[in-house]
């Protein structure tokens, strides 16, 4: 049959992974945990791509191209921020039937690849900020379970990697790169994130400190990373002997940064807004805006249909608006909406004998199916102002839905009825890594565990004497906690 089989609040693993095959965005692939990017998914990857390039490249952001390969001696050198990942990264160990001398690890993230050049093309302070970026594609052998776009063995992300020759410059450049991030969000993707803090145990162990935007999928009460904006301080400049001399004519460490955003993003944005129709796509990253449907009747003119299809795909092309018709004739009118409404597109516009006749058609939009009739004469207005309300509507939806998933806290008994109800908890914590670790035990289950998500860079009030809900010592922060995945 044509629709979805598994409903988005009964069954949503089994929901998600039909959607994302039905609305042809994702083709299951030989290989566990890899997939087929369809067109309709780089769609939507281009437009993301297209604004963050153009973003960085104002802040002087120069793109390059550092290999897939990395040698065993250097992806070791930093150690403790490899120990945790090392089950993660795959070898090349054999061309053909021969071994290679040496394995061969491929990229799961290039820090190591990149900086021993940065420390060979650094020598003075006018050779800082250097500020490169990669797209490309990285590895990561992940065992747990896999899922499109959300947690797959081989990725398309942006890898920027800088370095300052002043910390303050790098603190600064960390939160620019993590307002473009919620904007890729918000203004693209229509989905809320918090922009917050790593903790201790949960940043990046080879950093200075981590930030990220943080989603939440309220069907499941998860939290998700949706991008991260790393300081790596001078730890890396230490280990790959990245030096300058400054301008005093000494010779000092730089200042890094290294920030990523992937095609998870997708993935958060399918959980976000599908529905059981299938994918519900946000005007601004969907492929295919608009689709001009005919409706035929029995002794209507077709030509005349097919006429008034084409002539209002060109109206709408010739205005920026993403549109196409299906003209095939083998298909019902009422399997064409239906196959459309689980692509996603935003908005369908209808054309039948009547409409032609009274030289109007009738849109109806994807996210709550409001059908109206247009007048020809300003249909591009028109659907412009529809497009960009979808826009808007789809994330006020959903930001109201995730505002309602918030739980403020103050002690563990709260703390756990609201890990119960799926919600996204905001607590006062002590933040001590021990009692952060000792709330981890106590909320293991099949579930998994709660964690931190992220301090809120926009912090609430806390009062004086405010105690801790775990430890009850005196709290220091306000701090995000949950499930996540
Ligand atoms: O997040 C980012 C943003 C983009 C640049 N890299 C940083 C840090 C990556 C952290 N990380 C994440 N998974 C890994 C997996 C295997 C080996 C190493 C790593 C690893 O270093």
């Amino acid at each position: 049959g044509l629709g979805l089989t598994f409903k988005k609040d009964e069954s949503f693993g089994e929901w998600y992974s039909e959607v994302v095959v039905n609305s042809e965005m994702i083709e299951y692939y030989d290989i566990s945990g890899c997939y087929i990017l369809r067109p309709s998914t780089m769609a939507i990857w281009e437009t993301l791509q297209a604004f963050f390039d153009a973003e960085i490249k104002k802040m002087n952001v120069k793109n390059a191209y550092f290999p897939l390969f990395v040698t065993e001696n250097v992806l070791q050198k930093e150690k403790d921020h490899i120990e945790g990942f090392a089950p993660e990264v795959a070898w090349v160990t054999k061309s053909g039937q021969s071994d290679l001398e040496v394995p061969i690890a491929i990229r799961p993230t290039s820090e190591t690849v990149m900086y021993p050049y940065f420390s060979k093309w650094i020598r003075g302070h006018r050779d800082l900020p250097l500020k490169l970026n990669q797209w490309c594609n990285v590895v990561r052998w992940e065992f747990s379970h896999p899922t499109p776009f959300i947690r797959s063995r081989e990725f398309l992300w942006q890898e920027g990697h800088t370095a300052f020759a002043t910390k303050e410059e790098a603190d600064k450049e960390v939160l620019e790169i993590l307002e473009l991030y919620r904007r890729i969000y918000e203004e693209y993707l229509a989905v809320p994130v918090i922009q917050g803090r790593k903790s201790e145990l949960e940043k990046f162990a080879g950093g200075l400190y981590t930030t990220s935007v943080e989603a939440f999928i309220p069907i499941t009460g998860r939290g998700i990373q949706g991008a991260t904006s790393h300081c790596l301080g001078q730890n890396f400049a230490k280990m790959f002997e990245i030096d300058f001399e400054n301008e005093k004519g000494e010779k000092a460490k730089v200042w890094q940064n290294s920030w990523g955003c992937s095609t998870r993003t997708i993935g958060v944005m399918v959980m976000v807004h599908g529905d059981d129709k299938g994918l519900v796509l946000p005007p601004k990253v969907a492929g295919v805006q608009v689709i001009v449907i005919p409706v035929p009747y029995k002794d209507a003119n077709m030509q005349a249909i097919f006429a008034a299809c084409t002539s209002t795909v060109q109206t709408l092309l010739a205005e920026g608006i993403r549109a196409e018709h299906d003209l095939r004739e083998n298909y019902s009118p009422g399997w064409k909406y239906s196959n459309w409404e689980m692509k996603g597109v935003p908005l369908r516009i209808e054309i039948g004998p009547k409409d032609i006749a009274s030289k109007q058609v009738r849109v109806v939009r994807r996210d709550n199916g409001a059908k109206t009739d247009i007048p020809l004469a300003n249909l591009v207005e028109v659907v412009n102002g529809i497009l960009s309300n979808i826009q808007a509507s789809l994330f006020n939806a959903a930001k109201e839905k995730r505002d309602a998933c918030i739980k403020v806290v103050h002690t563990w008994e709260e703390f756990i009825a609201a890990l119960n109800n799926k919600k996204l908890i905001l607590a006062p914590w002590c933040d001590e890594e021990e009692v952060e670790k000792d709330v981890k035990t106590r909320t293991k289950g099949e579930l998994g565990a709660a964690k931190t998500l992220c301090s809120p860079l926009d912090q609430p009030v806390l009062p004086e004497g405010t105690l801790c809900f775990a430890s009850g010592k005196p709290a220091k922060k306000w701090t995000y906690w949950g499930r996540s995945y």
